[in-house]
């Protein structure tokens, strides 16, 4: 097939792409080719069968054809037998059902991730629902915790103290040259399991597996970072086996310096469309970094900005089952970070976008709980700036509880990291206030999550709707199954992603969340609707994905924001031609 044709394939007909616009680059067809068509041979495989077979990104193991291990020169290197991919994955996914311990799992697709990178994607797109918990929270809360002894190969890029003053240099050993999304974290907050320092890399791993798995961006244009200035966990300190360094957190302008300096790296080296995902930073550096790069760089925090749109599409939806506008709904948060403040941010912009009442009058609705209780006006002098545009008249209120009864919302949202938080009595008044009392439960792990799905059906005598932020199994209760939906930003991140990618964005907009947040809540169908849930099965995501890219990129095209020129006409259909598949490719 000529390069013509491969695009014509590629752009529906239409040709949306010149060269240097910001839509995917595909230079060799990689990610449109089907099986049975050749592209272009790497010079390094040919030259050596040990090495192809080495190479995760190419190999195929049992899958080379007979013809392929002849030109390959992979003859006697592996066994006789041919696979095809159905088989392999077959026989892998039988393979890991065989481990118990989730831990096991998440190493075992650790292994095949780096052994042979298309049939480790194509586990994870063809059984999505089974495997987001094994590479992705739970399960990669529990292999951060324990990083420093499963470590084997490093999959991402460490930038540490040590690199001061040679960023640029360290982000040029990385073998990627074209890269499109950068995950980085610096290990402070991981889920809600505190400072886990360098270990926290396997976030920006599961994250951008994700990017790929949920989102389609190819895994070479994905580049997970992260940013080790040292931990105070003193149990890190004194462990001989960890991997980063070994000194308390460096703050201040110390800090500040080397996040500078990778901005500007990162900027220089890729370009100003590279989108960088601040990850599981704490509060105290998340909300500056974004403030503060967000004027100058394509920054998005998953943390603030991905968990307020995937609470707001929830919330959105619920409405179905609930009735009334989200003007209608009294808000209370117990959690007043990044995902509380965030969330709240957005619920009031989506309410004054809907009602014209201006942002400052809707906020009024949303009430936030801390560690010191109620968000309240008496406490504005010592509150964090991000915490202060929530204190509103009220007089104090010590605990939840109290403030559940002073507040009466019809919404609890858990996003303090702390779990086991929401109890049998906060459950059970959220019942009484409420005919469908709506409780989402979004700190992780599963560990960290405020109550489990089983003790808010039952609490609530099965009035609650339930979402949290890392999966639970259905339950049943007095006959009745109830489906838990999970509320967790693998829904809008890699769609997000997406659609500032292949509409060539070079800012992120609050418009852009809340395009996001409505292009989600439009995919959950009557059917979820009808076994309660209020989010669409993970088991449609890429097709979500492709939805929530569109209409993203709508955004940036009517806010000027894009650089992907023409803007093609129809925006799903192009981010779903976008989008990488897992097949394998013939090398001859
Ligand atoms: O990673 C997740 O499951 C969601 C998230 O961003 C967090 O909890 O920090
Ligand atoms: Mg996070």
């Amino acid at each position: 097939m000529s390069s013509t044709s491969l695009k014509e394939m590629r752009n529906g007909g239409e040709d949306y792409s010149n060269g240097h616009g910001g839509g995917v680059r595909d230079l060799y067809g990689e990610d449109c080719a089907t099986e049975d068509q050749l592209i272009t041979p790497w010079t390094f495989s040919v030259a050596s069968g040990c090495s192809l077979l080495r190479d995760p990104r190419y190999n195929k193991g049992l899958a080379f054809t007979e013809g392929e291990r002849d030109a390959h020169y992979l003859r006697g290197l592996l066994p006789p037998a041919v696979f095809n991919q159905e088989l392999q994955e077959k026989r892998l996914m039988h393979n890991l059902r065989q481990y118990e311990v989730p831990l096991h799992r998440y190493m075992a697709m650790m292994d095949l991730q780096e052994r042979n990178e298309r049939l480790f994607y194509k586990l994870l797109i063809d059984n999505v629902e089974e495997l987001l918990p094994v590479v992705y929270t739970p399960t990669v809360g529990e292999a951060c915790q324990k990083y420093g002894s499963i470590f084997r190969r490093p999959q991402g890029l460490y930038i540490s103290l040590k690199e001061k003053g040679k960023i640029l240099e360290v982000l040029k050993n990385w073998p990627e040259k074209s890269i499109q999304v950068i995950v980085v974290t610096d290990g402070e907050r991981i889920l809600g399991l505190g400072d886990l320092g360098c270990q926290g890399m396997g976030i920006p791993v599961g994250k951008l597996s994700l990017y790929t798995a949920l989102g389609g961006v190819r895994p070479s244009s994905c580049l997970p970072i992260t940013i080790d200035v040292g931990t105070n966990n003193e149990k890190l300190l004194n462990d001989e086996f960890y991997i980063g360094l070994k000194q308390k957190r460096a703050a201040g302008q110390e800090y500040a310096e080397l996040l500078e300096e990778f901005m500007r790296a990162v900027k220089q080296n890729y370009g100003e469309k590279v989108l960088v995902q601040f990850e599981d930073f704490a509060n105290h550096n998340a909300f500056d970094l974004l403030e503060k790069y967000s004027s100058s760089h394509l920054v998005f925090n998953d943390d603030i900005q991905g968990t307020a749109s995937v609470v707001l599409a929830g919330l959105l939806a619920s409405l179905k089952l609930v009735g009334g506008t989200l003007a209608d709904h009294t808000f209370l948060f117990l959690g007043a970070g990044e995902a509380g403040t965030g969330i709240a941010e957005l619920i009031a912009l989506e309410i004054s976008k809907q009602t014209k009442a201006p942002v400052e009058k809707t906020r009024k609705k949303i009430w936030l709980v801390d560690s010191k209780g109620l968000i309240v006006s008496s406490r504005l002098e010592s509150l964090q700036h991000f915490k202060k545009p929530w204190a509103h008249e009220h007089e104090p209120v010590k605990t939840l509880l109290d403030a559940v009864k002073a507040i009466k919302p019809t919404v609890l949202i858990g996003s303090s990291g702390a779990g086991k938080t929401f109890t049998k009595e906060v459950v059970e008044t959220m019942a009484s206030l409420n005919e469908k009392p709506l409780i989402l439960a979004l700190s992780n792990p599963t560990s960290q999550s405020e109550c489990t799905a089983e003790e808010a059906y039952t609490w609530s005598k099965g009035k609650a709707i339930f979402a949290s932020g890392s999966p639970f199994d259905p339950v049943e209760y007095e006959g009745k199954v109830f489906v838990p939906g999970q509320a967790n930003n693998a829904y809008i991140f890699p769609g997000f992603g997406l659609g500032l990618i292949i509409s060539g964005a070079i800012r992120v907009r609050d418009e852009m969340l809340l395009a996001a947040s409505e292009a989600l809540a439009a995919q959950v169908s009557q059917e979820n609707y009808d076994k309660g849930l209020i989010y669409p099965p993970f088991s449609n995501i890429r097709k979500i994905s492709a939805h929530i890219a569109a209409k993203v990129a709508t955004k940036a095209y009517d806010l000027g924001l894009a650089s992907h020129l023409p803007r093609p006409k129809d925006l799903v259909k192009y981010a779903e031609s976008c989008m990488y598949s897992p097949g394998y490719r013939s090398y001859r």
